[in-house]
């Protein structure tokens, strides 16, 4: 019995293009500047210690660090420090009106019954926590936040790694075949179903659906069965 939904949001919940068309530009346009201001705030200099670790930067060089990390956003790269500087920085562009994230309607509607059902609905995305927060708080559905109990980033662990849903449905506290995972990155849903989740793989924007025995496999959320 599902008792709890956990979903990714880019290309799920979420246009693949809103995320890349609006959120990346925004933070590359803004990067530079703001971490040029925000040197000395606690989480910048958590965020840029973790990028010249990782990067094997001199901590001293901003430019070089805003270089790695234009960079990073140019490849998509999903490095945590990268995120959590994302999230900062989309923060002022939610607050200010300039975009407001996007949900597909069938996404909306399922949430909001699950919600009504009382299934406990978590996020798992490469966005930070804070990211994942505004990106519900200031969505074209509205104020999504209260459909929520909690989220999950990679400061858990990466997506394609079954050791994350490991770490997640321990801290949901609840057996990993009570949790039903959404995705439409079948590394992601494989890896869930590695530690018993319940999967779908949703496949949007597609003439045919992939199928896969592992996974229910869906082109939108109004398709999705909660397995009994
Ligand atoms: C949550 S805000 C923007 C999403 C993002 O930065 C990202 O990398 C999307 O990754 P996902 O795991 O949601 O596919
Ligand atoms: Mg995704």
């Amino acid at each position: 019995m599902i008792k709890a939904i956990l979903t990714d949001i880019e290309g799920t919940t979420s246009s693949i293009q809103f995320v890349h068309q609006v959120l990346f530009p925004y933070a590359a346009k803004n990067l530079p500047e703001f971490v040029r201001q925000h040197r000395g705030d606690d989480a910048v200099e958590a965020a840029l210690n973790e990028v010249a670790n990782q990067a094997k930067l001199d901590i001293d060089n901003t430019e070089q660090l805003i270089q790695q990390l234009l960079e990073w956003i140019a490849e998509d790269k999903k490095v945590t420090p990268l995120k959590a500087l994302q999230g900062l920085i989309w923060d002022h562009g939610y607050r200010n009106g300039d975009y407001q994230a996007h949900i597909y309607p069938d996404a909306l509607d399922a949430l909001i019954e699950w919600h009504k059902q009382g299934i406990a609905l978590y996020v798992y995305s490469s966005g930070s926590i804070h990211a994942q927060k505004l990106f519900f708080g200031f969505n074209e559905g509205g104020d999504l936040q209260y459909l929520f109990k909690d989220y999950f980033d990679t400061t858990t662990g990466p997506k394609r790694e079954a050791a994350s849903y490991s770490l997640i449905h321990k801290a949901i506290n609840l057996a990993a075949e009570n949790i039903l995972f959404l995705s439409d990155i079948r590394e992601e849903v494989d890896a869930a179903a590695e530690v018993g989740m319940q999967t779908a793989w949703v496949q949007r924007d597609t003439a045919a659906l992939v199928s896969d025995p592992q996974h229910q496999c869906v082109g939108s959320f109004a398709d999705i069965q909660l397995p009994s």
